[in-house]
């Protein structure tokens, strides 16, 4: 396997998302959980994305796991690296973002390194630095109430460089639209100037593919999944990959029964599952009680299994800012969400003991626990259910083939459960 190129996620639903696009733009591309073994059959692709599950975790931890799959992936030919995070650029003053960029840039000897969490198709664009959501500046958005990393700057340049120890620079949109030449010769100019990560504007496609153009010349960068559809497209205009679409071919039946798990606090999220209620059993669990001991998690599995063979569930311990605000008071942020993790982990674990071959997971942190508990090595690429949210086929791992869908929060339109099992069904 040479890869073309090498991903790096810092959580599982991001790994999903960005495997998603450069699929759909003709990359053969298999999501791994962490660094897989050497035996793990992966076939040929062009390119691999190693999910990590560091967007929450102290700097340090993340810089070390980030830097082992950076030298896997270069091993295995990929030139170009990208570090994927977040669109709504989900960190703190702290990092992930900024410590992770550093030592990557310094292992590949980088200057000047591109950094855009633009996704316009998912509505995150940038502008002058800023990053939108949708039609509102990132501090007015529901990312001002994140569980974990709340956002209150949309600045991206002033964000950055809270976390990254060089100065960070600014490519904006003007100069984007003169093409990929223009952006490099900036690129080239900051790099002379000393500075580190330099955020791009990101308004459109036509931005993205100028962007992935001009990053493929560079060892690193680091963004969403539009700056992967920028350097899917560039890989294959420029004939280095050849277009292919392999994701029917991981669709064959698994059987089995259906569910759905939901750790996610995010406004769709909150949508999706109020809208659920409409078409499939749904049990709200106490967080209190999960975060107290394991009967919670072993009551929803007593619930579901008196349900499950009639069709879909869904168990969630999703709840509003206020109180995820009042929880935390009492337990404290870090503490309050892990317990949760694991709870629905357990849950996950005990429903594909019961028979549950069609898992929908909606949360990112809650995601990384399932599949972690799940013991899943790899998998392989489906169609799309919803902009930047795939369906999975397991690879390796002890529990057969599953389907599953790993979805970001603020993903997916309101029928996003039904959509996902409708389409794992076929
Ligand atoms: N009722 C709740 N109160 C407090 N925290 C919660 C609750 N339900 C879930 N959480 C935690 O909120 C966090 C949500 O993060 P995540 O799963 O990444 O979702 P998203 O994709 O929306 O960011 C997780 O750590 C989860 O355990
Ligand atoms: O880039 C994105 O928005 C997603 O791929 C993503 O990483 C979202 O994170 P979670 O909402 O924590 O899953």
């Amino acid at each position: 396997m040479t890869l073309a190129l090498g991903t790096i996620a810092d959580d599982y639903t991001g790994a999903s998302d960005l495997a998603n696009t450069l699929a759909k733009n003709g990359l053969r591309t298999v999501q791994t959980v962490g660094i897989p073994a050497d035996d793990l059959p992966l076939g040929e692709v062009d390119a691999v994305v190693v999910s990590l599950k560091i967007r929450s975790v102290p700097a340090a931890e993340a810089v070390e796991k980030a830097r082992a799959a950076d030298r896997w992936l270069r091993a295995r030919g990929a030139g170009h690296v990208m570090y994927k995070i977040c669109s709504t650029f989900d960190s703190t003053d702290e990092g992930n973002i900024g410590p992770v960029l550093d030592a990557l840039s310094a292992d590949a000897g980088a200057a000047a390194v591109l950094v855009t969490p633009a996704f316009p198709e998912t509505g995150r664009t940038v502008y002058q630095g800023h990053l939108f959501v949708g039609s509102v500046p990132l501090n007015e958005s529901p990312l001002k109430d994140h569980p974990l990393n709340p956002m209150h700057d949309a600045n991206l340049v002033r964000v950055l460089g809270r976390q990254s120890v060089s100065r960070v620079g600014l490519v904006p949109q003007a100069l984007v639209a003169r093409g990929a030449d223009a952006v490099r010769a900036r690129l080239a100019e900051l790099a002379v100037d000393g500075i580190g990560g330099v955020i791009a504007d990101a308004v459109n496609e036509g931005d993205l593919v100028t962007l992935g153009a001009a990053a493929l010349d560079s060892q690193v960068s680091v963004g969403a999944s539009g700056l992967g559809l920028g350097l899917a497209r560039g890989l294959v205009a420029t004939g280095r990959v050849l277009r292919v679409d392999a994701t029917a071919s991981v669709m064959a039946g698994v059987g089995g029964l259906s569910a759905c798990l939901a750790g996610s606090c995010s406004k769709a999220t909150l949508e999706q599952i109020a809208r659920a209620e409409d078409v499939m059993p749904v049990l709200r669990l106490s967080a209190e009680a999960l975060v107290s001991g394991p009967a919670e998690a072993e009551g929803a599995l007593e619930w579901a299994a008196a349900r499950i063979g009639d069709g879909p569930v869904l168990i969630a311990s999703s709840a509003s800012p206020a109180e995820v605000a009042r929880l935390q008071a009492l337990h404290g942020r870090e503490a309050a969400g892990h317990a949760i993790e694991q709870g629905l982990a357990t849950i996950a674990e005990g429903l594909v003991k019961r028979g549950v071959r069609r898992l929908v997971v909606a949360g990112g942190e809650t995601s990384g626990a399932v599949v972690d508990r799940l013991g899943i090595p790899a998998f392989a690429l489906g169609p799309e259910i919803a902009a930047g949210v795939p369906v999975l086929r397991t690879i390796g791992g002890a529990h057969g083939d599953l389907l599953m869908a790993l979805k970001s929060g603020n993903f997916g339109g309101v029928n996003f459960f039904t959509d996902a099992l409708g389409l794992m069904s076929k």
